[in-house]
């Protein structure tokens, strides 16, 4: 499971590579909001040549908006390229019509997206969504956080609901500000959020550690996973612990998922 996305901006192609050298899990060009209008024609161009090479990182790209003809163009121009594409201000299941092959991510960034949330997560072509938070609080004038918890939770059930993956906090804007990301991102993980998307390298490890399960989570998770092979091993189906308790088949997929995500974060990278 994914747990770092970073942003990439189109018209910046010397740093695609230092992009993917961040240890982010999925990186994403970004062709919308962060290339200036007259850039845009080339940043497409940057993203394809960037797609056409050889590379080992996830690389998904975000597209201008699904309902423009820009955004209809660099779907053209990126859909059979890319890992995965990014639609951002999707409003409605009409620009989802007709999508087919690569996965498409829809972001949620207006009221009108929130109150679509549970049937656009519900649509064939959806392979999951996030929020885009800084559209969201300038539509809505939204300072308060608990407000924008409220609109957090919608999403986060209507994917749940929908059968898509866990959905990944929008982006922290201060990229000075360690303590606030890493403090704001362990709320959104209360929340049920999971993983993040940042701008910048140096939000990628403290990411990681926000995700990253506590010492006793993991050691009870690890305990939960052995009992599980043991109980494999022996050929019966119910699974006890060695404090007699029995645990289910959902609860030894979620320590599996839990001992999997402690090792692979356990050593940020740099
Ligand atoms: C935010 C930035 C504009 C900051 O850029 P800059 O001031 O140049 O950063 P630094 O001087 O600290 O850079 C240090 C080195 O790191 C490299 N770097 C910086 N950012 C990136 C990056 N994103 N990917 C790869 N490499 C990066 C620099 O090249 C420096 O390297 P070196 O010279 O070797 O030391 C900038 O970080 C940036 O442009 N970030 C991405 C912005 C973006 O894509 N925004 C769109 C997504 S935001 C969004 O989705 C909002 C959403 O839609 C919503 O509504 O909520
Ligand atoms: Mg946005």
């Amino acid at each position: 499971m994914n747990v770092t996305w970073l942003y990439v901006p189109g018209d910046r192609p010397e740093r695609f590579a230092k992009a993917v050298a961040s240890g982010a899990d999925v990186v994403i060009i970004d062709l919308e909001d962060a290339v200036a209008p007259p850039k845009k024609d080339e940043a497409r161009e940057h993203a394809v040549a960037y797609l056409r090479g050889r590379r080992d990182t996830e690389v998904h790209v975000r597209v201008n908006d699904p309902a423009t003809e820009r955004g209809r163009d660099d779907l053209a121009a990126v859909g059979r390229l890319a890992d995965g594409v990014r639609l951002p201000k999707v409003e409605s299941v009409a620009v989802l019509e007709g999508l087919a092959g690569t996965p498409a991510y829809a972001l949620l960034e207006s009221a009108a997206g929130i109150v679509a949330a549970r049937e656009i997560a519900a649509h064939p072509a959806v392979a999951g969504v996030a929020l885009g938070e800084q559209d969201l609080a300038a539509e809505l004038a939204i300072t308060d956080e608990q407000a924008m918890n409220h609109l957090r939770l919608q999403v986060v059930l209507a994917a749940a609901a929908a059968g898509l993956p866990p959905v990944p906090m929008s982006v922290y804007p201060n990229v000075k500000d360690e303590e606030g990301l890493l403090a704001s991102s362990l709320a959104g993980r209360a929340l049920g959020l999971f993983g993040r998307t940042a701008i910048h390298p140096r939000q990628i490890p403290v990411i990681r550690r926000a995700f990253r399960p506590g010492a006793d989570e993991a050691a009870r998770a690890a305990e939960i996973v052995a009992a599980a092979e043991e109980a494999e091993r022996a050929g019966v189906g119910a699974v006890a612990l060695p404090d007699g308790r029995f645990v289910d088949a959902p609860i030894v997929a979620r320590a599996r998922r839990t001992v999997d995500l402690a090792r692979r974060l356990a050593d940020p990278p740099a």
